[in-house]
């Protein structure tokens, strides 16, 4: 497959994009006009660079409201249109982008549409351009993409195809098989873009929230099931108009769109291979159909089959285990080799970091994963640009795979066992006597705070690399702002992350943003009574709290009593309950502790924003 990118996509200047482009990989580019009318690049430059750099200059756009016109209009366009197709050639490039009209159509006839649709073919044919018909959402009269693609075939003009835009379709809701019967050479172009599913009018949903593949909630592999079904075998560009990336590192929104096609290209070919047309064999086999786009696949990973461990650091590390102590914690040890203790309960693996450096604040480090094989995971999530973390080794200690989240957590890929232990416990505690099993306890859930602008890498990243499936997103209140709350987890449920946009820092310089490792018991009530007499800091509910829990839920008054006199949280629905409680904020950390009762599956949602206040008012005396 073939890949591309609009310079819309990116910060900085046109110089600064391309270099992006390429160091990420990229094929080719799309150039947005602002880019060049503000560029102090000449034409001649812009593609001196562009073959220096390897990148071929794909697409010219956009060209607006040209069709459905006034005579008088048409002339002027043309003019218009001519001045472009002289540009591009300086440029070195053959195919522009001519939009559905939006503004200025007043006719709304297909015939005369057609008949100035082929003036214009005409014009770009004596220049030696193309162009791509692209039907706007918007469009005043065209906005659909089988009207569009209609129109090029009344032309049948062989320099008039289209451009399928997947924002476009989807987000009118489209079907999209119908594109399998278009003929490929009519498509001069596809661009790709995701989105969440938002409900608003559909200008500003595509000019301001388009994400890359992965990152939103439409279904692009199906998208492109059907394109490479057409026979199309042109570049595939990520046409993304994002308020975010728009204004955040630009190599680094470089590596995560190109992260996206790598992933769409495989996910693309899983979906042809899983939907063989009718009448065609299966699928998979040895009889794989074989179409004109070549598609690469990746190293597969089925979703991690739990939690290996949770790491957090520290330069003073006594606070946090006073805090794992008083929740019935074992100390295990410390490492043969390295400044780090092991603390568990059951088969949560709490690994203690004593950072060397001054100034550490408590937080979480890294994640362990327990996947099929460590190595196959970790060519996966290389293949997808994943940075690697390097972990000291000495002999005869087990070798991690590691790589970097983009909140730079680490996280690492452990060989799973099927008793859910882990060989390198071992290496703690050398002489010290193992407690083993006490508590049963697992690694429920951890909630990691994202940095805003690196939100949407981390889905991708955690889609992508380590099969996790994104939920739909909620937005929690806080004192602090909306927090915008994703979780991201496996089917069968044994590994949850939830994923935190923290609000903007406040000018307070209090530090906003807290994220937590939450383990699961059996019984919560006991746990909760064995930690407070072991002195622990819970984190106070306020009665209203209680009163409200009540009022919704009609508790027996015995439980109610129990819940609130040790700080417990509480929620049911339809397939079960949930209790659980927080501890106090060391650092940037805190724990939680749970006991889902029936199959709840859920996080206690309904008392998020009672933790954020509590927290708030922690921080803010
Ligand atoms: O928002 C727009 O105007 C716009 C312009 C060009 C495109 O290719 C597109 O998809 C949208
Ligand atoms: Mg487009």
């Amino acid at each position: 497959m073939r890949t591309g990118i609009a310079t819309v996509c990116l910060s900085g200047t046109l110089k600064e994009k391309m270099q992006a482009c390429a160091i990420a990989g990229f094929d080719g580019i799309e150039i947005f006009e602002q880019d060049l009318v503000t560029s102090p690049l000449s034409p001649e430059q812009v593609r001196g660079m562009a073959a220096d750099l390897g990148l071929d200059l794909d697409l010219y756009q956009p060209f607006r409201d040209f069709d459905g016109v006034t005579p008088d209009l048409l002339k002027a366009n043309l003019r218009r249109a001519e001045a472009k197709f002289a540009l591009m050639s300086r440029l070195g490039m053959d195919t522009i982008l001519v939009c559905s009209n939006v503004a200025t159509a007043t006719i709304d006839d297909d015939g005369l549409r057609a008949e100035q649709l082929a003036q214009l073919a005409g014009l770009a044919g004596d220049h030696g351009i193309n162009v791509a018909y692209e039907a706007l959402a918007w469009g005043k009269y065209v906005n659909d993409y089988e009207h569009a693609y209609r129109l090029v075939e009344m032309v049948d003009h062989p320099n008039l195809g289209t451009c399928l835009d997947s924002f476009h379709i989807l987000s009118r809701d489209w079907e999209t098989s119908h594109i399998e019967a278009f003929n490929p050479e009519k498509i001069f172009f596809v661009q790709v873009a995701d989105a969440p599913k938002l409900s608003m009018d559909v200008l500003s949903w595509s000019r301001h929230y388009r994400v890359f593949p992965g990152e939103g909630q439409f279904d692009l592999a199906k998208f492109m099931g059907h394109v490479v079904r057409a026979g199309y075998t042109g570049p595939v560009s990520l046409e993304v108009f994002n308020d975010v990336f728009r204004q955040s590192d630009v190599e680094r929104t470089a590596v995560d769109a190109m992260r996206s096609l790598i992933w769409l290209e495989e996910q693309s070919a899983q979906w042809l291979a899983g939907n063989a047309p009718e009448g065609t064999p299966a699928a998979g086999g040895a009889h794989r159909r074989r179409y004109p786009m070549e598609l690469a696949t990746l190293p597969k990973v089925n979703e991690p089959a739990g939690f290996n461990f949770a790491e957090v650091k520290a330069d003073d590390t006594a606070q946090l285990e006073k805090l794992l102590g008083q929740l019935g914690f074992e100390f295990e040890g410390r490492h043969r080799t390295k400044d780090v203790q092991l603390w568990t309960m059951g088969q949560a693996r709490v690994i203690i970091n004593e950072q060397a450096a001054s100034h550490t604040e408590p937080s979480i480090a890294a994640l362990g994963f327990d996947v099929d094989s460590p190595v196959i995971a970790s060519a996966r999530a290389q293949q997808l640009k994943a940075p690697v973390v390097a972990r000291k080794v000495q002999a005869d200690e087990e070798v991690f795979q590691g790589i970097s989240a983009p909140d730079s957590t680490e996280i690492f890929l452990c060989q799973g066992s099927p008793d859910g232990t882990a060989a390198w416990t071992h290496e703690f505690g050398e002489g010290l006597e193992h407690h083993g099993a006490g508590t049963s306890a697992v690694i429920d859930h951890v909630n990691l705070a994202q940095p805003w602008q690196h939100f949407d890498e981390a889905v991708l990243f955690y889609t992508s690399a380590l099969a996790l499936e994104p939920q739909p997103f909620a937005e929690v209140p806080s004192p602090s702002g909306l927090v915008r709350s994703q979780v991201m987890e496996t089917t069968d449920g044994a590994v949850r992350l939830v994923l935190n946009l923290a609000p903007v820092q406040q000018a307070s310089g209090h530090k906003t943003y807290q994220e937590h490792i939450a383990f699961a018991v059996d019984d919560l009530v006991a746990t909760a009574r064995a930690a407070r007499d072991r002195g622990l800091d819970f984190l106070q509910i306020p009665a209203n709290y209680y009163e409200d829990l009540d009022a919704r839920f009609d508790l027996e008054p015995g439980f109610l009593a129990t819940l609130k006199e040790l700080n417990l949280l509480y929620d049911r629905d339809a397939d079960g309950e949930f209790l659980h409680f927080y501890t106090a904020t060391v650092g940037s950390v805190f724990f939680e502790m749970v006991e889902r009762r029936g199959g709840y599956n859920g996080y206690g949602a309904p008392n998020a924003p009672v933790r954020h206040a509590v927290q708030y008012d922690s921080l803010h005396p």
